[in-house]
């Protein structure tokens, strides 16, 4: 589903990726671990568009993203990419069931179908009760369980997750990660995984392990 080969990135004087290849199928769980400073979060800036690589290739599917100008790169991320981050990526202004609604909105999805989407993945992650407030009014568990249907609303073909537990209790995480992987295989959507959690990548199908740029 996603392909990349030799891809490099510098930051300066610091080689953040140093010709790395990854090959991740339709429908896999991936989780990508290695310690602080391998590279784990640029390796997934750089799959999802959001930093062009200095070399490499990066095919999604049949078709080459990485040389992609950038306002057909932000579509592409906008259609076929979802996203789960640490902390902070709901709009706090907006409830979280505006939050889960927002790609669809941006999709140009009529406001009906984009409510009913949103609402039967709010009723999925049992924040239906919930979905009302916005993200300071809710636990951090309940706020990721929004970020995870926002992230799966428009169906992508792809979800980049960077430490998606990162800032839960442990108790909290589990949940957060039961539901996200089994929404996720259930619509076979192809999930990358970045965590230094050997406890969150026992969720994935497989793990890889990055150590000074490179994929070991
Ligand atoms: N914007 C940037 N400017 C300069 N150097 C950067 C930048 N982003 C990352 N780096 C450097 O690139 C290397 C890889 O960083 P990256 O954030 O990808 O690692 P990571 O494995 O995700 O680390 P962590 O687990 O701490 O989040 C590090 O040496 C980091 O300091």
């Amino acid at each position: 589903m996603i392909t990349a080969h030799d891809l490099v990135v510098r930051f300066g004087q610091t080689l953040a990726l140093a010709g790395t290849s990854i090959g991740v199928a339709p429908g896999e769980v991936v989780a990508v671990m290695g310690p602080s400073g391998s590279g784990k979060s640029t390796l997934l800036h750089v799959l999802a568009g959001i930093l062009r690589p200095d070399q490499g290739r990066i095919h999604l599917g049949q078709q080459r993203i990485d040389t992609l100008p950038d306002g057909a790169r932000s579509r592409l991320r906008l259609r076929s990419f979802g996203f789960v981050l640490q902390f902070g990526d709901l709009v706090p202004e907006l409830s979280l069931r505006e939050n889960v609604e927002l790609p669809l909105r941006l999709l140009k999805v009529p406001r009906a179908e984009a409510r009913d989407r949103a609402r039967s993945l709010l009723a999925e992650l049992e924040i239906d009760d919930v979905a009302d407030r916005r993200p300071g009014q809710v636990s951090g568990g309940q706020a990721q369980r929004a970020a995870v249907a926002r992230s799966l609303v428009h169906q992508p073909t792809v979800i980049f997750a960077d430490e998606p537990t990162g800032a839960l209790d442990s108790a909290s995480g589990e949940t957060v990660l039961d539901s996200f992987t089994e929404l996720a295989r259930r619509r076979s959507t192809t999930v990358l995984l970045v965590t230094h959690e050997a406890r969150v990548a026992s969720y994935a199908d497989r793990t890889l392990y990055l150590r000074d740029g490179v994929l070991v």
